[in-house]
C-alpha cells in the first residue's frame, strides 16, 4: 500500500481473533481503515501446549487473557499509520480500558516524540457499549511461578533468587534466540517457550517508509507469559523490571516520555488490575526486582557466575534480523551494563563476559558522557539513572584495577563537583519505591540482598 494512503488512514480496528486448542496457535487480526480502503494484518502467537487436555475453565480464563493480548499487541500495527481513532472490538471494564489507553499513549510515547505526533499521546479508545460478564476467579497465587527470561543479567538474578528460595520457577520466553536458549541450558531448568510471528506485511510497509518506532514490547511479552501460565496451570508471572525503568527520559508537550514505559511500575499496576478485572486472576504478575536499582542488580549478578559465558543484555542481539552474536560493545546498553558490573568484578572476568574492555577504549568516552549526564538526555535505551552511572564511576575511581583506565580517567575529569556530591549521598543500594511483590516472594529478594 502506498505511503500516502497509509497517512490517510483514520481508524485502527480489531476485526477478530481465534485460538486453536489443538495447536496452541492464536491468530489476531487488525485493520487500518481509511478513505482508500483498508490494510489488514494478522499476528500469530503460538503458546506451548500442556500435556493434559485443556479444561473448559482454563479455556475460559485463557480466552479473557487473549482478549487483552489482542488489543495490546495491536500497537505494532497501529504505529504504521497512527490514525486518530482506536476502535476496540468489544466492551471492556474500567481497568482494562485504562490499560489499553496507557499502552497506546504512554507506551508509544517515544514513538510519538520522535515522529512528532502529539495526537498519539492524547488518544482515547472508542469502547463499544455493553456489560462484560464477570470472569471466573482463578486463584493462582500458590502455584509454581513462571519466570520471564530475556537473556540478560536481570532475569538471571530473578531466576536464581526464586530457585534459591525453593519456589521452583519455570523459565519462560517469547521467541527464545540462541542467547536465551543458552541461558536456559546454563540454568538446568526445563523452560517453556511461545512463538510470536509479526505479520511480514509490516516489514514491507516499513521498508516502503511507513511510520515506525519503539513499541511497549514488555506489555506484549508479559501478556503472552500470563496466557502461558494460565494454560499450564502455573502461578504468577515473575518479571525482572527494575526501579529505574519507571523514570522518564524527558518531558515533551507536558507528557513524560519513557523508553521503558511498559517495564515501569505504572504499567505493572495497570496490567495487574486489568488481569484481575477481566480474567479473574488473583496474583497474575509482578516484578521481583522492582525496588532495586540497576546498579544493585549488577552487584547481585556479580555473585552468580554460572551464566558468564552466555549472559547478554545488549538489545542488538535480540533484533529479528541481522542480530549481533552477543554484546555489540557499541551501544548505550553495553556501555551502561559494563559500567554497572565493573565495580563488582575482576577486570579479567568482565572483559571475558563482554569480549572486550570498554573502559580501555577512548572511543567510548562520548557515549559514557551521555550516560553520566554530561551531554544530552538519558539515551532511549534500557539504561540506569545518571546517578547510578556516577556512583559506579566513583566506585571504579577508588579501585586500583580501574582508576587508570583511559575512559575512567577522562570521565572523572569531566564530571562536575555537584555530581560527585550527589553520588556520595546516593541511595542506589537501598531498596525502595512502590512494588507489587507478594509476601510469599519478598523473602526471595531479602535472601539475595
Ligand atoms: C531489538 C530492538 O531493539 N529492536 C527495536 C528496533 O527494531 P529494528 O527495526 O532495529 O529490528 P527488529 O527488532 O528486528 O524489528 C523489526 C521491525 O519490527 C517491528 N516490530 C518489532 C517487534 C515488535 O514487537 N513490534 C514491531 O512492530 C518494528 O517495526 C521494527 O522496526 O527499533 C524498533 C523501532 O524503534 C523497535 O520497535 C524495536 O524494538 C523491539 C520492539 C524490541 O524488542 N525492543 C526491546 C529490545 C526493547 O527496546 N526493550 C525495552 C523495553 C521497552 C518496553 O517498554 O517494553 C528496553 O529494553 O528498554
Ligand atoms: N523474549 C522474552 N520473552 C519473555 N520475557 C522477556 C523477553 N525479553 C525480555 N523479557 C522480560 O522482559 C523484562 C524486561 O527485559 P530486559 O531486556 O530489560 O531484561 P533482561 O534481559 O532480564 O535484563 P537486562 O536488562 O540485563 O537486559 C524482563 O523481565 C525480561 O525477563
Amino acid at each position: 500500500m502506498p505511503n500516502e494512503q497509509l497517512r490517510r488512514m483514520d481508524a485502527f480496528t480489531f476485526p477478530s481473533y481465534s485460538i486453536d486448542f489443538a495447536t496452541g496457535e492464536a491468530l489476531f487480526d487488525y485493520a487500518l481503515t481509511g478513505p482508500d480502503g483498508e490494510q489488514r494484518f494478522t499476528e500469530a502467537i503460538t503458546l506451548p501446549l500442556p500435556a493434559e487436555p485443556v479444561s473448559d475453565e482454563t479455556a475460559a480464563t485463557l480466552t479473557r487473557v487473549l482478549e487483552l493480548l489482542h488489543v495490546v499487541a495491536g500497537v505494532s500495527y497501529y504505529k504504521a499509520a497512527a490514525p486518530r481513532r482506536l476502535v476496540l472490538p468489544s466492551p471492556l471494564g474500567a481497568a482494562a480500558v485504562e490499560l489499553v489507553t496507557a499502552v497506546y499513549t504512554k507506551g508509544l510515547g517515544e514513538y510519538a516524540y520522535r515522529n512528532r505526533l502529539p495526537h498519539v499521546l492524547e488518544l482515547r479508545p472508542e469502547v463499544p457499549a455493553g456489560e462484560v460478564a464477570p470472569p471466573r476467579v482463578y486463584d493462582d497465587s500458590d502455584r509454581r511461578p513462571l519466570s520471564a527470561v530475556g537473556g540478560g543479567k536481570d532475569s538471571i538474578v530473578t531466576l536464581e533468587a526464586l530457585r534459591r528460595a525453593g519456589l521452583d520457577p519455570v523459565p519462560f520466553s517469547v521467541n527464545p534466540n540462541h542467547v536465551i536458549v543458552s541461558v536456559n541450558e546454563a540454568s538446568d531448568l526445563v523452560p517453556l517457550a511461545a512463538r510470536r510471528r509479526i505479520d511480514p506485511v509490516l516489514f514491507d510497509l516499513n521498508a516502503a517508509g511507513a511510520l515506525n518506532g519503539h513499541i511497549p514490547v514488555t506489555a506484549i511479552n508479559s501478556l503472552i507469559a500470563v496466557a502461558t501460565a494460565v494454560l499450564h496451570g502455573l502461578g504468577p508471572v515473575v518479571m525482572s523490571n527494575e526501579r529505574s525503568a519507571s523514570d522518564p527520559n524527558l518531558v515533551w508537550n507536558g507528557h513524560e516520555i519513557n523508553h521503558q514505559w511498559s517495564k515501569g511500575v505504572e504499567a505493572e499496576g495497570l496490567l495487574r488490575a486489568a488481569l484481575a478485572e477481566h480474567a479473574g486472576l488473583t496474583e497474575p504478575y509482578f516484578s521481583l526486582l522492582r525496588s532495586l536499582s540497576e546498579l544493585h542488580i549488577a552487584r547481585l549478578f556479580a555473585e552468580i557466575d554460572r551464566y558468564d559465558a552466555v549472559v547478554t543484555s545488549c538489545n542488538a542481539a535480540f533484533k529479528l534480523r541481522d542480530a549481533s552474536e552477543r554484546w555489540c560493545r557499541d551501544c548505550p546498553k553495553c556501555r551502561f551494563v559494563f559500567l554497572a558490573m565493573a565495580p563488582f568484578m575482576t577486570r579479567e572476568r568482565i572483559t571475558r563476559i563482554f569480549g572486550g574492555d570498554l573502559l580501555a577504549d577512548p572511543t567510548q568516552i562520548a557515549g559514557y558522557r551521555e550516560l553520566l549526564g554530561v551531554d544530552g538526555h538519558k539515551p532511549f535505551e534500557c539504561v540506569g539513572e545518571v546517578e547510578e552511572s556516577v556512583v559506579a564511576l566513583s566506585l571504579l575511581a577508588e579501585q586500583e584495577q580501574w582508576r587508570d583506565a583511559p575512559v575512567v580517567r577522562a570521565l572523572v575529569e569531566a564530571l562536575p563537583d555537584t555530581a560527585w556530591s550527589a553520588a556520595a549521598s546516593s541511595d542506589v543500594f537501598t531498596p525502595g519505591g512502590p512494588n507489587f511483590v507478594p509476601p510469599g516472594y519478598a523473602k526471595a529478594l531479602t535472601a539475595l540482598t
